[in-house]
């Protein structure tokens, strides 16, 4: 179904608005709760009074319930086909990740010509629009950390090297090889949907054998030549706080990513490892707020909810101000 009321292409919007076509992109996989992650991202993103609209990509297994929740929260539903990594070989993943590989599907999102992919367990709190603005032909993204157990099996993390404090422990060249190329966390990035690389992409997952971070190692080996790091504020990997708090301004944050364990704002109990922190208390309020904010809800904002012409116009501007779907809303 054509996303605007109009019929008119997103691209043919833009140009009417002589706006390149841009957009946020979150992955949503299930019938679980990682709902409740986008809905919050879509209120945190209308929060921001971001310009763009909020595309989700949703594999066949997301509920028609959750997909009218999304599109009343004003967002772009699109459902993608599952990319699976090559046969049997799945076991060097960790299971739970696999499905992350259909991720990749969004390179085919070309009415697009830059968006900003956020993983589902991810809130926006200051606005980031300016990112789209970066120079073309690079690819976006801010530097993981090594320090956490998830990376057990690396040799980063048998010698006690992070890229976050590369002085901390001298990578062991003549023992190791060279030092390895900056690694970003796939949660956020700043990309270009490109058929050509799209399909370039999941050739080479066919003949990569898969490993402990699915698609993140993936996507970090195949753009490594044009991955520029951002800094961290884009990209508040929560386990930050207690790794490397030295390269941390809690105040200076504009995204958090609650990807330790334990820390998805939406089922937090408190109990798990750092999660009785007071900056994680705080992030998590933070959170909940949106997401409980009557106020952001899309209904509450929709710049027209009769006029026909409007949502699509309004759409072209980018807003969030427009359905998607009229009879849902
Ligand atoms: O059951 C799931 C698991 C993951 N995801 C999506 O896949 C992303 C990556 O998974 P997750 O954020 O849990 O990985 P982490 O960043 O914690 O490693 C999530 O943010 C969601 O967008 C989802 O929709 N349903
Ligand atoms: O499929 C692999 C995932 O890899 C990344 O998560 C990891 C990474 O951040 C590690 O550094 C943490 O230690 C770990 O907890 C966390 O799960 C991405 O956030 C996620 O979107 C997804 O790509
Ligand atoms: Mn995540």
């Amino acid at each position: 179904m054509n996303p605007n009321v109009l019929g008119v292409s997103n691209k043919g919007l833009a140009r009417a608005a002589n706006l390149p076509s841009r957009a946020y992109v979150t992955f949503l996989a299930g019938n679980g709760d990682y709902v409740k992650g986008v809905v919050g991202l879509a209120k945190g993103l209308r929060k921001v009074k971001s310009v763009y609209p909020l595309v989700v990509a949703v594999l066949p297994d997301v509920p028609e319930e959750h997909r009218h929740i999304l599109i009343n929260q004003g967002c772009i539903v699109r459902e993608i086909e599952p990319v699976y990594p090559p046969e049997n070989q799945t076991q060097f993943a960790m299971a739970y990740y696999v499905i992350n590989y259909s991720k990749l599907r969004i390179w085919e999102f070309v009415e697009y010509s830059k968006m900003i992919y956020l993983d589902g367990d991810i809130q926006v709190f200051e606005n980031i629009d300016h990112l789209f603005d970066l120079p073309y032909g690079c690819f976006y993204a801010v530097m993981d950390c090594f320090c956490e157990k998830t990376w057990s099996h690396s040799p980063q993390y048998k010698i006690g090297y992070c890229q976050q404090c590369p002085d901390k422990v001298q990578w062991p060249e003549e023992e190791l090889g060279p030092k390895p190329s900056l690694y970003f966390n796939a949660g956020m990035f700043v990309f270009e949907p490109s058929l050509p690389t799209y399909n370039d992409l999941l050739s080479t997952l066919e003949v990569t054998p898969p490993t402990s971070f699915a698609e993140q190692d993936l996507l970090n080996m195949y753009f490594k030549e044009i991955y520029k790091p951002i800094p961290n504020k884009y990209n508040l990997v929560l386990a930050m706080l207690w790794r490397h708090p030295e390269n941390v301004e809690i105040d200076k944050v504009k995204v958090v990513h609650y990807c330790a364990a334990g820390s998805k704002p939406w089922r937090y109990t408190g109990e798990e490892e750092n999660m009785d922190r007071e900056d994680i208390k705080m992030l998590v309020r933070k959170w909940r707020a949106i997401y409980h904010d009557k106020s952001l809800d899309y209904k509450n904002n929709v710049i027209n909810n009769n006029n026909k012409f409007m949502p699509a116009l309004s759409k072209a501007r980018g807003g969030f101000g427009y359905i998607t779907n009229p009879s849902a809303a």
